[in-house]
C-alpha cells in the first residue's frame, strides 16, 4: 500500500481542491501548488492524461512534494466532442461564464435528444517529478447540455449540465451529492483503490 500523509494538488482551480479534498477525507492532506507558485504551466498535450502528467510533474517539481493533477472537461456529442481538452480554454480565457455563453450558443436550436455530453477526469499522481509510472485513473460522466443556466453549486459547466440519474443539473446538487456520482468521483474512486485507500 502506498501512503501519502501530504500531496500538492496541481491545480489552481478552488473548486476541484474542495471537492478532491472532501473525497479522500482526512487521511491525505492536499496542499495547493497555488502556495507554492502562481505560474500555471502551458496545457501542451492532446490528451486529457497528457495534460494531467504535465501538470502534476511541474507540481512535485515546484513543490517537491508527490503531485495529484486533475485534467478534465465536457465532451459534446454534437461539436464532435469539443470543447474536450480546451474546455477550460474556450472562450479564449474568459472565464466560466463566457465559456458557458459560448456553449448555449454553438447548441442553439439543437434539440434536446441532441444534446448528448461527458465529463471527463483524468487523475495523475507522480511520486517525484520524473516518475517513470504515473498512476492514472479516469472517470466519466454522462449527461446532457441544458438550453439555460439552473443552479448555484460547483464551477465550471456546472450549470448547463443535466444529470439523468437526478434529474436536475449539476449545479443543483448538493455538493456530498455531486461528489458522488461525478466523473471526478469515479476517478477518485479508482485511485483510492489503486492506492489502497478504499
Ligand atoms: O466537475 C466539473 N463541473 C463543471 N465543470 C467542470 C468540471 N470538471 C471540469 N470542468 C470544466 C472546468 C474547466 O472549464 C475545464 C477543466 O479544465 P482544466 O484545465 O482541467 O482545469 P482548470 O484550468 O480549471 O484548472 P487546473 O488546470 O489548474 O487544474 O472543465
Ligand atoms: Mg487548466
Amino acid at each position: 500500500m502506498m501512503t501519502f500523509q501530504q500531496l500538492v494538488l496541481a491545480s489552481h482551480n478552488a473548486g476541484k481542491l474542495k471537492e478532491l479534498q472532501a473525497m479522500l477525507g482526512d487521511t491525505v492532506q492536499l496542499r495547493s501548488i497555488g502556495e507554492f507558485s502562481s505560474v500555471e504551466p502551458e496545457e501542451t498535450g492532446l490528451s486529457f492524461v497528457e495534460n494531467a502528467i504535465l501538470k502534476a510533474r511541474n507540481a512535485a517539481r515546484i513543490s517537491g512534494l508527490p503531485a495529484l493533477a486533475d485534467d478534465s472537461g465536457l465532451a459534446v456529442d454534437f461539436l464532435g466532442g469539443a470543447p474536450g481538452i480546451y474546455s477550460a480554454r474556450y472562450a479564449d480565457g474568459k472565464g466560466d461564464a463566457a465559456n458557458n455563453a459560448k456553449l448555449l450558443e454553438a447548441l442553439k436550436d439543437v434539440p434536446s435528444e441532441e444534446r448528448g455530453a461527458q465529463f471527463v477526469c483524468v487523475l495523475a499522481l507522480v511520486r517525484h517529478a520524473d516518475d517513470p509510472l504515473p498512476i492514472l485513473c479516469e472517470g466519466l460522466w454522462h449527461g446532457r447540455i441544458l438550453t439555460q443556466a439552473s443552479g448555484e453549486h460547483g464551477f465550471g459547466y456546472d450549470p448547463l449540465f443535466w444529470v439523468p440519474e437526478r434529474n436536475v443539473s449539476s449545479a443543483e446538487l448538493a455538493p456530498a451529492d455531486k461528489n458522488l456520482i461525478s466523473h471526478r468521483a469515479r476517478a477518485m474512486s479508482l485511485l483510492r483503490q489503486r492506492l489502497g485507500l478504499a
